[in-house]
């Protein structure tokens, strides 16, 4: 079965209008990527990112699960495609431990974005206290059980690995481990969806550099990255697209 790769960068809570000259360089040296890539802004620059972001996608980092209302402060999925994102991550550990999302919202904010026709990227992955425990496995099982809705697609729905622990820290698992939940993933996705889950594009994340990139994408079953502190600047993250498309 053969995924497109996807390297995906997470701004997170950074960037002003001066970053986004980073898209423009972006565009620029990988217009001929054979991988898809994607940046996902702040909300606030997601607009003005996409009318100048050529072959590269755009993305939200969140969305409320309803479509419109009483929501002070969310962003709706419709709304993030009416800005210009193609898609959106959602479940991210950071909204799960800042904002309480727990798997039943993350699989709600899934529905919404599919309905509005957003790629999704869902994440899972443990803390350091569940790996520890021997819980992993188990605890990315619940979390994939919980968060993807029933009529997920391999188009539709990306799912990215991100064990808590190695987010920001350095610190990135053997590739044994990532190579072990990988699999575990894959195999729960073609249990539940059949040939839709095969199709499903699977992305480890935490402390990818351009350094440790072309090792992770080596590993079975990794199509990709999504990558923090490393997307923040073109040149970084470049090294890591030239990696996957020569994985
Ligand atoms: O959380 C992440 C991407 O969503 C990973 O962040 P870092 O690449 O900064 O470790």
């Amino acid at each position: 079965m053969a995924r497109r790769k996807l390297a995906a960068g997470n701004w997170k809570m950074n960037g002003t209008s001066a970053m986004l000259a980073e898209i423009d360089t972006l565009a620029r040296d990988h217009a001929d990527a054979r991988c898809e890539i994607l940046i996902c802004p702040p909300a606030t620059l997601i607009a003005r990112m996409a009318e100048r972001a050529g072959p590269i996608a755009v993305g939200g980092q969140d969305c409320h699960a309803a479509d419109s209302g009483a929501h002070t402060g969310d962003i709706s999925a419709g709304m993030l495609r009416d800005a210009g994102a193609s898609h959106v991550i959602l479940g991210h550990s950071e909204r799960r431990a800042d904002h309480g999302e727990d798997d039943a919202t993350v699989r709600a904010k899934a529905q919404a974005a599919l309905s509005a026709g957003l790629v999704a990227i869902v994440c899972v992955g443990e803390t350091l206290e569940q790996r520890e425990g021997g819980e992993t496995l188990d605890v990315i099982s619940g979390q994939l059980a919980g968060s993807l809705p029933d009529d997920a697609t391999g188009a539709a729905i990306v799912v990215a690995y991100e064990p808590v622990w190695a987010i920001g820290t350095g610190k990135v698992p053997t590739l044994e481990q990532i190579g072990e939940v990988h699999a575990h993933i894959r195999a729960a996705l073609t249990d539940r969806f059949g040939p839709e889950g095969e199709a499903m594009r699977l992305l480890y994340g935490g402390s990818v550099k351009s350094a440790n990139a072309g090792d992770i994408f080596a590993v079975a079953d990794v199509d990709g990255a999504l990558v923090g502190g490393a997307s923040l600047k073109a040149e970084d993250f470049g090294g890591i697209v030239a990696a996957l498309d020569q994985a």
